[in-house]
This record gives structure tokens, sequence and C-alpha cells, in this order.
């Protein structure tokens, strides 16, 4: 049991809106970029990410977004498609635009960095005319995350999903995602990160991320319950603040704080485990599962993943990750 509530009779269980890229991971590890010569091309961006790690669970999920007229944007649409997501919603832009990259640095297990080319990226040009009532009423969850909100038409495109989900009672989460890469300064995200998360029934991010999206009007604090409080005044219902490795905390408008279960791994690289914590998390709440056990669900999605060479192709079955607990919990026992 959690404090949401979900229609039961719809038929998608989720749906996410925004990025879907391509992420490229250097197959010779554990050294700089620059010393790096052959990739690995896999599915990317943070929604797409999270989309297939819940249609690997086992949920009826669905995507909205745009993809490029070429060859990439065919990889991705069939790659999406290839894991039973829904690609009703995924357009084929006409404008000539490009497939975001993300090149991937693993130095180490935990010095990785990102370098991400979005010059006329795709992913923004999602507009309002791709986002359809009826679609946003057939799934009892859609997931906005924050990088849509850099740029028009994008930005208008969730926001028309943000206001269609609140009046079809479609419960919405929140995933920050925040990628300096395509704002224009701290301050225009913290705004509409802000203009957002007021609208939301379930904000997730780092400290950091809450950092950006507060520093107008919570400048300076680190407090994770002063910063889960600010969004009870307006839709949320549970705020998770996400540590690393440390862990995660997660907050109810009812007044619990509820610290997560971490799996503490030596990771292949650091990459995946928000999207993988987040698809984990938000099933397990759309199943009925506890706040505290829908975390713990994530902590095992995140271990598995970050024990992987990719994002995308290493998000796990709900078997595999309650075997990978199980199996954890008796070595350290
Ligand atoms: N090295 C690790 N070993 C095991 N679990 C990890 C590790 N790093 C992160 N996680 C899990 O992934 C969750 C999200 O990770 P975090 O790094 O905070 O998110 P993000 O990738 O969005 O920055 C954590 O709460 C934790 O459960
Ligand atoms: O979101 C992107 O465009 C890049 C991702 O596909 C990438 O692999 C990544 O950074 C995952 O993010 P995380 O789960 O928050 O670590």
């Amino acid at each position: 049991m959690n404090n949401l509530v979900f229609q039961t009779d719809r038929p998608l269980d989720f749906i996410a809106i925004g990025r879907i890229g391509l992420d490229l991971n250097p197959n010779e590890i554990n050294r700089p970029l620059e010393e790096s010569i052959t990739f690995t091309k896999y599915l990317g961006g943070s929604p797409a990410n999270i989309a297939v790690a819940m249609a690997a669970l086992g949920a009826k999920t669905g995507f909205i977004g745009t993809v490029a007229d070429d060859a990439m944007g065919r990889y991705l649409k069939g790659y999406m498609e290839g894991k039973g997501i829904d690609s009703s919603s995924i357009f084929t832009d006409k404008t000539g635009a490009k497939t975001g990259l993300a090149f991937t640095e693993i130095k180490s297990p935990t010095d990785c960095n990102l370098i991400m080319y979005r010059e006329n990226a795709v992913d923004l040009m999602v507009d309002i005319c791709h986002v359809k009532e009826d679609y946003i009423k057939s799934a009892k969850a859609l997931l906005i995350s924050g990088t849509a909100l850099a740029a028009s038409p994008s930005r208008e495109a969730v926001f028309a999903a943000l206001d269609l989900a609140r009046k079809n009672n479609t419960v919405v989460f929140f995933d920050i995602d925040y990628r300096p890469y395509t704002w224009k300064s701290e301050e225009e995200t913290a705004i509409y990160y802000s203009l957002a998360a007021e609208k939301c029934d379930v904000i997730i991010g780092t400290r950091e991320e809450f950092d950006m999206m507060e520093m107008i009007t919570n400048k300076g604090n680190k407090d994770d319950y002063v910063t889960a409080k600010k969004w009870f005044d307006y839709n949320a219902k549970i705020v998770v603040i996400k540590h690393g490795k440390e862990g995660s905390i997660a907050y109810t408008k009812e007044g619990e704080a509820i610290t997560g279960a971490v799996f503490p791994v030596v990771p292949v690289k650091t990459f995946g485990a928000g999207d993988s914590y987040a698809g984990a998390f938000i099933y397990g709440l759309i199943n009925g599962m506890s706040a505290g056990d829908s975390m713990e669900l994530g902590a095992g999605s995140a271990a598995i993943v970050v024990s992987s060479h990719s994002c995308s192709d290493a998000m796990p079955t709900l078997d595999a990750i309650k075997e990978f607990i199980k199996s954890y919990e008796k070595k350290i026992s």
C-alpha cells in the first residue's frame, strides 16, 4: 500500500515523455575518453531508459517523443518496439534535427563523466500536437523528465502533458534529470523545474538536483526534509532524494521519512543508477507496494545496472531483481 491513487481501468500502466537518444559507451574502459577507441551504441535518454526499465519489469508501457528521420531514429523506435513498448506516440521529425548523443567516459568504477552532443537535438522537437489527451488518459502514470523543459516546443508539450494528466487522474512522476547541456542558465532551469514540480505527484532527484531546482526559493538549504516539505504544499505526495551509493530517502505527505535500502557493489560505471532505480521504484508503486519496498526494488535494479556496461540493455526483470536481493542478503548474512 502507498499513498497514490492509480486508476485501475487503464490499458497502459505507464507513459514517459521526452528524451530518447543514443548512449555511446566505450569498450575500452577504466581510462580517459581520449584513449577509448571503440564504442557500443545503446538506446539512451533518461525517460527512454525508464520506459525500457518498466517494460523489462512487465509493465504495459508507452512513450511520447520524436526521433530523427534517419537510421538512428529508426533504430531507436525499433528498439522500443522490440521491448514491447507502444510506439504509437513516437513520431519521426521532418525538420532535419538529429539524434542526441551521450558519450560516456568510464575512467574508473567511480569516476565517470558524460559528454552530450545536443545541437539541434531531435528529442526537443516533441510538440503539443504530439500529446493526445486520449493517450495520457489511457495510462495509470506519466513520467516527465526535466531536460525536456529546456527548450520549445518540447517545454510546452511537457506542460500540456502535465495538465492533461492532472485533468484525467493520471499520476505524474517527475524525474528532475538535470543535464546542464541545452539549458541557458541555472536560473532558467530552476524556474521551469519549479513550475513543473508544483504540478507533480511524485518528485525524484539527487540532492544536487534539488539544490538546483530550489536555488531561488530555498538557497543554501541542505536539509532533505525542508526540501521535501516545500512540494507537499503544492501537489506532491512522495518526494525522493537520492544520495548515490549512500542510498535514498523518501518523504510522504503523511509525514513518513523512509530510508531506502542500498546494495553497495563495485560498479562497472555509475551511469544508469538513477534511471533503473526510478523504473523499478515506479513499478513497485503502481503495483501497490509500499514506498519502502518500492525503494528496495529500485536499489536492487540500480545495483544490477551499475554492474553492467549499458543502461537500457541491462534493465532487469522482476525475477532478476528479486534473485539479486536474495543472494545479496545471503552473502552478507
Ligand atoms: N555503487 C552503487 N552500488 C549499489 N547501488 C548504487 C550504487 N550507486 C547508486 N546506487 C543505487 O542507485 C540509486 C540512485 O543512484 P544515484 O547515483 O543517486 O542516482 P543518479 O544516477 O540519478 O545520480 C541509489 O539510491 C542507490 O540505491
Ligand atoms: O539521459 C541521457 O541522455 C543519458 C543516459 O542514457 C545515460 O546513460 C545516463 O547518464 C543515465 O543516467 P542516470 O541513470 O541518471 O545515471
